[in-house]
């Protein structure tokens, strides 16, 4: 027994471990699966808001005063000498009320700037010094940046005639003071820092404020430790990349794009170490997750599968010589006809003097007379009935919904269909006889009590003479606990 139970933990281990190495390399795969798609998506989501940042505040700025420089209206307005100063500021102010920016043109024909918000300004070579620098200066667009306490970005594209005249600027200028918030929770969150660097390599603008000209000096793309453990190629890079770069023993993600029109970059460094620390726990918290799911459920499906194992086996377990339901399945026959109702019924029918047959006749003539009284107590029967072998020369009939008047009856037609069937051995008749002992349950009490009280009648018909049928007349409940040993299915 101790034997038995020592093997059924040990198998029980065995499952566990093979169960916890499968989960854990399962979880480990779905989890690296899962990991990097959290990844690509992590860095998907961080960089989105990024450009969805760029393009609001910056490019489109760029891209209305550029709308503004190509338009015929303007270009025919700015060609003429006579400029219809009333029309075109009120054009400037219905776009500047529209897209929330301030804009201006410049016109070169009369030196005059005119604003959005109505005023003008006179363009005198000492006193306007922008407009003959950038008049000057190859670049279609110019872009500059003003201070950090009221940042604004300025555009200025220049606009030409049909004949590629120069005919002066169109300007704008936005206020990107919401730009840097937005940026600011922008670099809490993800972490990046953001650089633009116009076609010098001059940083322009940066969330990491060490990098952002304070009118003394402008820093250079080139003193940034990540841009110099660029290589060649990288640096000349005009596509948009993004470049993983080690800088003092830290990975560092740079993301880069490029504002064409003005001959911007803009790049957005990533430090990744936060963000490695947070994968790592990311896929340790799942990969345990995943494990403790896969492992449970293997457990479970086990335990169902053993029980329905159980069951089945219960079900149809029958004694291999006689055909007849074992004493396990009876169990199992027993419970479910007592959840049913009361007056259930136990015969208990023992062959006499079996021993005396196998002696006389042999063993395989004993085997014959079990199966023959097998046959015959399965015709005495009705459908619902059940008769199993309990061990030996001993059979067990459960009569449902049979009270005691019935069993007696169908217990005495019993013994009579036995006591004068014709038992033929090698052409010899064998008289056979069976004493039967039986007891009736209205209580639904266990099987092993209500068979133990048959079973003293059963020892009454023997004592008797055998070939008789006895019922017990103890009230069930006063029957001393002489348990039957169960059998399990297994
Ligand atoms: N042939 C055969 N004999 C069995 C089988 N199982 C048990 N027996 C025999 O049945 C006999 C039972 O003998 P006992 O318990 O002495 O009972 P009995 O001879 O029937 O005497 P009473 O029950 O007192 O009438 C034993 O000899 C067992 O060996 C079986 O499967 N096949």
């Amino acid at each position: 027994m101790l034997q038995a139970w020592r093997r059924y933990i040990k198998n029980k281990f065995v499952v566990a471990v093979i169960a916890l190495v499968f989960a854990i390399a399962l979880s480990a795969i779905i989890s690296l699966f899962k990991a990097v798609e959290t990844h690509s998506l992590l860095e998907q989501e961080s960089l989105t808001p990024a450009f969805g940042l760029l393009s609001q505040e910056i490019l489109k700025p760029l891209y209305i005063a550029e709308t503004i420089a190509r338009s015929s209206s303007i270009k025919t307005q700015m060609n003429s000498s006579d400029i219809d100063q009333e029309a075109i500021q009120k054009k400037l102010s219905e776009i500047s009320q529209e897209f929330d920016m301030e804009f201006f043109v410049a016109s070169e024909l009369n030196r005059t700037q005119y604003n959005s918000d109505g005023s003008t300004l006179s363009l005198e070579l000492d006193r306007v010094e922008w407009y003959f620098n950038a008049k000057n200066n190859d670049l279609e667009i110019v872009g500059m940046l003003g201070k950090r306490d009221d940042i604004r970005i300025y555009f200025d594209v220049k606009i030409y005639n049909a004949e590629g005249t120069f005919l002066g600027f169109v300007g704008v200028n936005r206020k990107l003071t919401s730009f840097m918030e937005a940026f600011d929770n922008f670099k809490k969150q993800f972490g990046y820092d953001f650089i633009f660097v116009d076609h010098n390599n001059n940083i322009v603008l940066s969330s990491d404020d060490r990098f952002n000209a304070d009118g003394k000096r402008i820093m250079r793309l080139e003193q940034l430790a990540w841009y110099s453990a660029f290589s060649a190629q990288q640096k000349n890079n005009s596509q948009l990349k993004n470049y993983l770069v080690e800088v003092e023993n830290e990975d560092v993600l740079i993301a880069q794009a490029n504002l064409d029109s003005l001959n911007w970059k803009m790049f957005l460094v990533n430090p990744l170490k936060t963000r490695q620390a947070a994968a790592t726990e990311k896929f340790i918290a799942q990969t345990i997750i995943v494990t403790i799911a896969i492992f449970t459920g293997i457990l479970i499906v086990y335990l169902v599968i053993r029980s329905l194992q159980g069951e089945f086996a219960r079900r149809h377990q029958n004694d291999p010589l006689t055909q007849l339901p074992n004493r396990a399945q009876l169990f199992w026959q027993y419970d479910k006809v007592a959840k049913k109702g009361k007056n259930n019924s136990i015969i208990i029918v023992d062959i006499d003097h079996f021993k005396s047959v196998n002696d006389t006749y042999g063993h395989s003539a004993g085997d014959f007379v079990l199966c023959e009284v097998a046959k015959i107590l399965q015709q005495q029967l009705r459908d619902n009935d059940v008769v199993a072998r309990w061990g030996g020369e001993e059979f067990v009939i459960l009569l449902p919904a049979a009270n005691k008047t019935i069993t007696q009856l169908i217990a005495e037609r019993t013994r009579a269909a036995i006591a004068k069937h014709i038992f033929e051995v090698d052409k010899k008749v064998i008289k056979i006889t069976a004493s039967f002992g039986n007891c009736t349950d209205n209580q639904k009490s266990s099987l092993n009590l209500i068979i133990a009280q048959a079973d003293e009648a059963l020892y009454k018909a023997k004592n008797g003479g055998r070939n008789k049928v006895c019922s017990a007349n103890q009230p069930i409940h006063s029957i001393p606990a002489k348990i039957w040993p169960t059998v399990s299915a297994k």
